[in-house]
């Protein structure tokens, strides 16, 4: 099971929905969620059901071309982490990696080498390397670095692992576990893939075919 959390929400959705401008087709449609935090959520679902859209909705920074109604709550100057699918979507190309982490997030170089030493990553090392020199899974993880140093209240990921070979999925999901676990940031992330909840220790939401459906999320109410 998830962790048990404080139930003053980080964030609610209710009676939400998100069109699309030009056709009108509904593409999303959240009667009622709640993250509170603290709380590790996975969000299913096949390709196409919505999963991405539900985290743009959660930010409240949705792509062009779309409408949303209803009633999206966030708690007072919240915090928002996100990790990409692939780490370099979250990186300056041409920047050396200690030096962007550090201008991005104004952050110490010494916290940004706690950070990365928190994701096994050594900044004396990797730190003058721009991200072309980095592999895919430790790209990954200076973007997960990235995602806490702002000490965000949640931490949002699409399909942080899928494109990952099984050994880098498994550290990974450890690294996002326990950076949640020590820095109490709340985890939502969206997958394909069934074994991210249990190696996330996580909740279940469910999107089929454009609806939202709570399931056994624990920290996430409808
Ligand atoms: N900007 C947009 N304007 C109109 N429709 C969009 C827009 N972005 C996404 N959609 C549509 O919304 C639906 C949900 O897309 P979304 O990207 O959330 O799916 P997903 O579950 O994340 O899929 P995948 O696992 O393949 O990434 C799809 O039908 C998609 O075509």
């Amino acid at each position: 099971m998830a962790r048990s959390a404080p139930s003053t929400p980080l964030l609610s959705l209710r009676g939400v929905s998100v069109t699309a401008r030009r056709t009108g087709e509904t593409l999303l449609a959240i009667p009622a969620l709640a993250v509170v935090p603290g709380s590790r959520t996975v969000v299913m679902g096949l390709s196409g059901a919505g999963k991405s859209m539900l985290l743009s909705t959660l930010t409240g920074r949705l792509p062009g071309g779309v409408v949303l109604a209803g009633t999206r709550t966030a708690a007072d100057r919240l915090r928002i982490g996100f990790v990409p699918q692939r780490g370099a979507e979250a990186l300056h190309p041409l920047l050396p990696i200690g030096k962007q982490l550090r201008a991005v997030t104004g952050s110490s170089a010494a916290r940004v080498a706690r950070v990365l030493a928190d994701v096994g990553l050594d900044a004396g090392a990797l730190g003058r390397r721009r991200p072309a020199e980095l592999s895919g899974g430790q790209l990954q993880r200076v973007a997960i670095s990235l995602a806490f140093l702002g000490s965000p209240a949640l931490v949002i990921a699409d399909e942080p692992t899928s494109a990952l070979d099984n050994t880098s999925r498994d550290e990974t999901l450890a690294m996002l576990r326990g950076l949640s676990d020590t820095t109490g940031s709340a985890l939502v992330v969206a997958t394909h893939d069934p074994l991210v909840q249990s190696g996330l220790d996580a909740g279940l939401v469910r999107v089929e075919a454009g609806r939202v459906c709570v399931g056994d999320a624990a920290g996430v109410a409808a």
